[in-house]
């Protein structure tokens, strides 16, 4: 992988998850979910399936509304004043790719959406998902894997400090896979944080794991 020229460090922060409850389909989905995580700092997220993995980065991400307690990012003991949502990235099962544009297009208008100040130009983000040479097919074309690569591109082509990763590694081949790890471990020492919800293990030195079972914190 090449080397990504943005690496200017994050200032530090914390995200602070305090009595978090969700409701979905008017159930109680979540309930009494605390727990924090600095810049610097990576959090695995496993458990069963439907217990709420999911449902709860989607709620950090500002997806959903919680249905009891507080979501909050604190920079310089304050508490930043405005929603989470333009300081993280979330990737989700669905990729989010737009097929009658080209993989090049994508992410540009990724770009332009989300705000390009201090992420990589588009090319070096493609390149490094190993996705230049196809940069001009229409994202319809591409397989499983290369639309989870391109998605993940936006992490390299945007920068924001705090990655929500829902599953990041489904239908990543051994050497993607390989090369995401390598992408996160980057962005945790740059002082930028992971919450990352998975089943298979991820080899992410440090990561520290939160199981949920039943919804709530084992
Ligand atoms: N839109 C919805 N309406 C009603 N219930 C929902 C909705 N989305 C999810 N749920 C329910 O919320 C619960 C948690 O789902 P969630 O997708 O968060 O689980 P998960 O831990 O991510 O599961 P998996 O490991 O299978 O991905 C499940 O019981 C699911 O059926």
């Amino acid at each position: 992988m090449p080397e990504i020229s943005v690496n200017r460090p994050f200032q530090p922060f914390r995200l602070v998850v305090e009595a978090l409850g969700v409701d979905r389909g008017g159930r109680r989905v979540i309930e009494g979910i605390e727990f924090e995580v600095a810049g610097g700092e990576a959090v695995l997220v496993t458990g069963p399936n439907g217990v709420g993995k999911s449902t709860l980065l989607r709620t950090l991400a500002g997806l959903g509304r919680p249905a009891s307690g507080s979501i909050r990012l604190v920079a310089d003991g304050v508490t930043e004043p405005e929603e989470i949502g333009p300081h993280v990235h979330y990737l989700g099962h669905r990729d989010a790719v737009k097929p009658a544009l080209t993989v090049g297009e994508n992410l540009a208008f990724w770009r332009d959406y989300l705000g390009a100040d201090g992420g990589a130009p588009v090319d070096t983000a493609l390149d490094a998902v190993g996705l230049l040479d196809i940069a001009t097919l229409p994202a319809a074309y591409l397989s499983a894997g290369q639309r989870r690569r391109l998605a993940i591109a936006r992490l390299i082509a945007v920068r924001r400090p705090l990655w929500l990763l829902d599953e990041p590694t489904a239908a990543l081949d051994a050497a993607s896979e390989a090369s995401l790890v390598g992408l996160m471990t980057g962005h945790v020492e740059r002082g930028g944080a992971i919450v990352a919800a998975t089943h298979l293990a991820i080899g992410l030195a440090g990561a520290r794991p939160l199981r949920l079972v039943a919804g709530e914190i084992a």
